[in-house]
């Protein structure tokens, strides 16, 4: 049986923190939660009473030790349960400079209870009064973090909960099933209705399917999160560090007529119409005897392997742009071909180069332009289609931990599918629903008693 939630602990120290970015900026927002926060609101402003909940209400912030006045601003009062980190909560809108937050954090500092909150202090005192799931804790920081509109929209959307209502939902049905079957066991002298196990059976292997689909699905959530990686590869001197300059519109990588320039792999972190891309410049791919070179080399293969999207550059000014150190890669039916330098080239931007399978690569001059606008929208176009998770479209896994967590439920529901006895079948489902929680953090099993209770009513 559930037991009443415990009070909260009286010694639980306040924490406080300036809540908004360090420097100089029109408005500061610091944070006191806390069962001290009422009493450090009032020392601060004079008051003796907090304002009424959620109201703004303007006040002078004074240090009580000194009474000087520390600068004029906005308090606000959140009381607990109905705030951010479930405590109470008060909220100071000061000016941002540093002196001045500097001061108002120096006075708080000298309210007895009251300490300096550590990294993620106040997101973890929401998530221990249950106010967020480990899913939206993770899309908050991935809000916090967002770089471009699609990785924001991804953020919000987990924060709002739709990864925890896909996996939570899951969770029910499998402890739905595990208690129907620990309720088997335990009071098999009971009435129990007869196609019991065997609906288990079709239950579970649903699961099994659904959770094995949503693995199989391409990363586009963990794409979305850490950027799709392109990777720019090709002959050497056919213009990779160019095209990589090109499209992050800033000389980011040496270029020069020398072949053999590029040795390290140098990254650039672009932003392609709300997506976000990490470009890759690579060592032109040539026999060399040179070691450095030669390390090159290796490593440009590696990123070649590693990449989401590979762009293979022919050197349109060669006498043969098919180059031999370039044909594998070139024959990926998934690579996207682009010969560079058609301003070399007899025949221009209409090329007549054709790869071994037929494709033709798209033309590109770096030089005059011509053929940039069609690269990019193509490269767009690739990255969107691995990054995009439509609106309709399942929550996407952002984070490895998910996977694992999934593919963890999932090797036990399959296990357990096939387990012999009842008791060893339980317990793979048991051990399902523990991985299965721990996506959103829900590790306890009072749930599973409430519902052999509540759907058997046995010893009422
Ligand atoms: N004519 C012409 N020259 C180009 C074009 N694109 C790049 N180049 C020139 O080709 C040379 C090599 O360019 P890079 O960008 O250094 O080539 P890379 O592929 O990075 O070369 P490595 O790093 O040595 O493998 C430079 O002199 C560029 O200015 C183009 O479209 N047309
Ligand atoms: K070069
Ligand atoms: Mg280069």
């Amino acid at each position: 049986m559930k037991s009443p939630p415990a009070p909260p602990p009286t010694d639980v120290p306040t924490i406080f923190a300036l809540s908004s970015a360090p420097g100089r900026a029109g408005v500061a927002v610091t944070r006191v939660s806390g069962p001290h926060a009422e009493a450090a609101l009032c020392a601060l402003t004079g008051r003796t009473t907090p304002p009424a909940p959620r109201r703004a209400v303007r006040a002078r912030f004074r240090d009580p030790a000194t009474g000087e006045v520390l600068d004029d601003g906005l308090v606000l009062f959140f009381p607990g349960p109905d705030s951010f980190t479930g405590e109470d909560v008060a909220e100071f809108q000061g000016h941002g400079g540093r002196a001045t937050t500097r001061a108002l954090l120096d006075a708080l500092a000298g309210v007895p209870g009251l300490e300096p909150a550590e990294p993620g202090a106040f997101t973890r005192r929401a998530f221990d009064a249950g106010k967020l799931d480990l899913t939206a804790v993770e899309g908050l920081a991935d809000l916090i973090d967002a770089e471009t509109a699609a990785q924001r929209r991804q953020a919000l959307r987990q924060m709002g909960g739709a990864l925890a209502r896909l996996t939570e939902g899951w969770r029910d049905r499998l402890v739905r099933a595990l208690a129907h079957l620990e309720a088997t066991i335990d009071f098999s002298d009971e009435d129990l209705p007869e196609a019991l196990l065997p609906a288990l059976q079709a239950d579970v292997a649903a699961l099994v399917a659904e959770i094995t689909a949503h693995l199989a699905a391409p990363p586009r959530g963990e794409r979305l999160r850490d950027g799709v990686h392109v990777a720019i590869l090709g002959p050497p001197n056919a213009g990779k560090s160019s095209l990589v300059n090109a499209l992050a519109r800033r000389e980011a990588a040496i270029v020069s007529a020398i072949a053999g320039t590029t040795r390290d792999v140098v990254e650039v972190h672009l932003d392609l119409d709300g997506f976000p891309v990490v470009l890759a410049d690579t060592a032109g791919l040539r026999e060399s005897a040179d070691v450095i070179e030669q390390e090159g080399v290796r490593r440009a293969h590696a990123r070649a392997a590693a990449a989401d999207v590979r762009l293979v550059l022919l050197d349109g000014g060669a006498g043969d742009p098919l180059d031999p150190a370039v044909a594998a890669l070139t024959a990926d039916p998934e690579a996207l071909v682009v010969l560079n330098k058609t301003d070399l080239r007899p025949d221009g931007a209409q090329h007549a180069l054709a790869l071994p399978d037929g494709r033709a690569p798209l033309g590109l001059s770096l030089t005059t332009g011509a053929g940039f606008e069609a690269l990019l929208a193509a490269v767009t176009d690739r990255v969107r289609a691995l990054a995009e998770a439509g609106a309709g479209a399942p929550p996407p896994l952002t984070r490895a931990r998910h996977r694992h967590a999934l593919a963890e439920t999932r090797d036990a529901l399959t296990r357990a599918l096939d387990a012999p006895l009842p008791e060893l079948v339980a317990e793979d489902l048991r051990l399902a629903v523990r991985a299965l929680g721990r996506i959103t953090g829900r590790v306890d099993v009072e749930d599973l008693l409430d519902v052999i209770f509540r759907d058997f009513c046995i010893g009422k």
